[in-house]
């Protein structure tokens, strides 16, 4: 994907392997996420996805390997299983929380302009405790897109999300990526997502079954039958 040891690399593995409780997992994950690149990261249920999401951010240390990441953390986000809203905040408390978490400045029309660009206008002075797995969802996706991150961490970022959500969502991971951020994105929807990814890592029978251009997979799956 790209060279090792360049500039641009955003995320490195090196044959990282992973297992719980002596139960292998996936072995031998080697990868380079150069500036600007969307990997998607696909495979069955239980193939490892979330487990190697959660290594590539640090929260797990791998068993075996190395993971190298070249941006601050202050510069990466994650959107996935965990939301990080609090729930007796209201949307827009929880958006000025977070800014203040991450010191930036910002005024209450920008928060009000991310929670419309997100669908969430008619809920800023909300309870976030009221608001439904897709709602808290799509806070969840301002809170990303106001850190403006280069490095962005996706686990089935469309969980909860109605269609027009999702179709909200992949607009906004396309300007994301036109603006140069990166991305590592855990999709069950390959069919709609694939035209947005560079690259991609199918995980299956504890290893990387594919690891290529988003481009060439719909071919191998045809020829090796996924
Ligand atoms: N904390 C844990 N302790 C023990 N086993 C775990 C733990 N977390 C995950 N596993 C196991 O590791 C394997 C990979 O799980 P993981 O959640 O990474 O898969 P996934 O590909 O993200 O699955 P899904 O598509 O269902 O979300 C599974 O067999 C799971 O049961």
């Amino acid at each position: 994907m790209q060279e090792k040891n360049n500039q641009n690399m955003l995320l490195e593995l090196d044959r990282v392997s992973h297992f719980f409780d002596q139960r292998l997992v996936f072995k031998d994950i080697t990868l380079s996420l150069g500036k600007g690149q969307v990997l998607l990261l696909a495979g069955p249920n239980g193939a490892g996805k979330t487990t190697l999401v959660n290594i590539m951010t640090g929260l797990i240390r791998p068993v075996h390997g190395t993971v190298q990441a070249g941006v601050p953390s202050g510069k990466t986000a994650y959107l996935g299983h965990h939301t990080f809203i609090y729930p007796g905040l209201s949307a827009l408390e929880n958006l000025r929380f977070w800014a203040g978490m991450y010191s930036l400045d910002r005024s209450e029309k920008e928060f009000l302009d991310l929670l419309a660009l997100v669908g969430l206008k008619g809920f800023a002075y909300e309870n976030a405790r009221t608001f439904s797995r897709g709602m808290s969802q799509r806070l969840s996706l301002a809170r990303v897109l106001m850190l403006e991150p280069e490095l962005i961490f996706l686990d089935e970022p469309a969980t909860g999300m109605d269609a027009q959500s999702r179709r909200m969502l992949r607009e906004e991971i396309g300007k994301a990526r036109q603006r140069g951020a990166s991305m590592v994105w855990v999709s069950h929807s390959l069919e709609e997502d694939l035209d947005l990814a560079d690259f991609v890592l199918y995980l299956e029978n504890k290893k990387q079954a594919y690891l290529g251009p988003a481009k060439d997979f719909r071919d191998h799956c045809r020829e090796n039958q996924l």
